[in-house]
């Protein structure tokens, strides 16, 4: 039996089995096989083609990656051709995205790459080469921005976070508070700060040994975490937690009710491609899920440059600021001399482990 059918036959028994508390170990043990299968169909197999077909390789560019996932006609092509330099085709009939085109959105001093994934990802799950690619694609982005269309049904974004959901991806949830580390002898060691309400040690044990694991050491922080939450957490690898914003368009074909519905909804935002509305909304809104912060930087007897900043992620140490300079940048560092407002005093001589914060200045010295 090839595994989309033995996927298909454990999605079948659980489909059949009642939901209660009787049942509950069974299910999880299910669950847990579920994933394994899930992983082992998107990840090549040991010694194999990666898939092969078509190429759907985006290098990643810039200072972070945006994307796009919505049904045809939507208006992904429309969106970006209107946010970025880069044009791609738009046609009024379905399925005109065949590859991928990313775009580059200048905002703040940033380069963020825009990629519009082809057609909605579906069939990727089956882990055909090209899907499979599409799903890498998906899976290192530092946002999903699905795109809607305000005149659908509700169920297209049912569907697309099923699917996502489906090859791995987690949206807007942070990655369950459980540690978990196998070991080599030791049997598996469970503890936790409250005892976990919806998880017991029967099923944990039940699950791991389905996966071959007899030695680990399980820590579990949060008493609300789940079984799924738990096999996402072996499954680590496979597992990408990514924020998602929703955005809705075509607002200018719905009434003002519906619009004011949809924006009341969390994560959620409103915009008109064809009428231009809401556009500069997105792009802000996507400045701010990326979480991202500007630095200036300065040589030694030269003024600051403030035309051209660098970006980092917000919490960034002066560690990954050489990082993202140079990978061997650090070897030759000797302190840096940060201005602005995560220092005391202007300029402070700073370490490796300082974090610095938006618009402030740093001038690396090297030995
Ligand atoms: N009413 C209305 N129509 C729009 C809007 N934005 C795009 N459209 C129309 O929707 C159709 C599809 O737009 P595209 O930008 O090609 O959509 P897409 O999501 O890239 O489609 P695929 O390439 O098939 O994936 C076109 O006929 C657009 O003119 C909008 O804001 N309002």
């Amino acid at each position: 039996m090839g595994i989309l059918e033995k996927i298909q036959q454990i999605e079948l028994e659980m489909s059949r089995t009642q939901k209660n508390k009787a049942t509950e170990y069974h299910l999880g043990l299910l669950k847990g096989k579920l994933a394994k299968l899930k992983r082992e169909l998107l990840e090549p197999a040991a010694g194999g083609s990666s898939g092969g077909g078509q190429g759907f390789e985006v290098s990643k560019t810039g200072d972070a990656r945006v994307s796009l996932i919505g049904f045809p006609s939507v208006g992904k092509s429309s969106f970006l051709s209107k946010i970025t330099k880069t044009k791609s085709e738009v046609a009024s009939y379905a399925f005109t995205t065949l590859t991928s085109v990313p775009g580059v959105l200048e905002y703040q001093g940033a380069e963020i790459q825009i990629v519009d994934l082809p057609g909605i990802i579906h069939g990727a799950s089956d882990g055909k080469g090209r899907g499979r690619q599409v799903v890498a694609t998906a899976k290192t982005s530092d946002l999903i921005l699905m795109v809607l269309d305000a005149t659908k049904g509700k169920n297209q974004r049912a569907i697309l976070e099923k699917e996502l959901e489906n090859v791995g991806i987690r949206l807007n949830k942070p990655k369950p508070n459980i540690y978990f580390k196998v070991k080599t002898t030791g049997g598996v060691k469970l503890l936790f700060t409250s005892p976990p309400k919806n998880l017991d040690e029967k099923l944990i044990t039940a699950i791991l040994r389905d996966y071959r694991i007899h030695n680990a050491d399980v820590l579990i922080r949060d008493e609300n975490v789940t079984v799924d939450d738990f096999i996402d957490i072996i499954n680590d690898s496979h597992i990408s937690y990514i924020n998602c914003l929703y955005v809705y368009n075509k607002i200018d074909a719905v009434s003002l009710e519906e619009v004011d519905r949809i924006a009341r909804e969390p994560q959620t935002i409103v915009m008109s491609c064809e009428m231009d509305l809401g556009l500069d909304d997105v792009v802000e809104e996507i400045w701010y899920q990326l979480n991202l912060l500007k630095l200036y930087t300065k040589r030694r007897g030269v003024s600051v440059n403030f035309s051209d900043p660098m970006v980092v992620r917000n919490g960034s140490t002066i560690e990954q600021v050489c990082d993202s300079i140079h990978k061997d940048f650090k070897h030759g560092f000797k302190y840096a001399l940060v201005w602005g407002s995560s220092t005391k005093h202007n300029p402070q001589k700073c370490g490796l482990g300082h974090v610095v914060n938006d618009e402030d200045v740093v001038s690396i010295i090297a030995k």
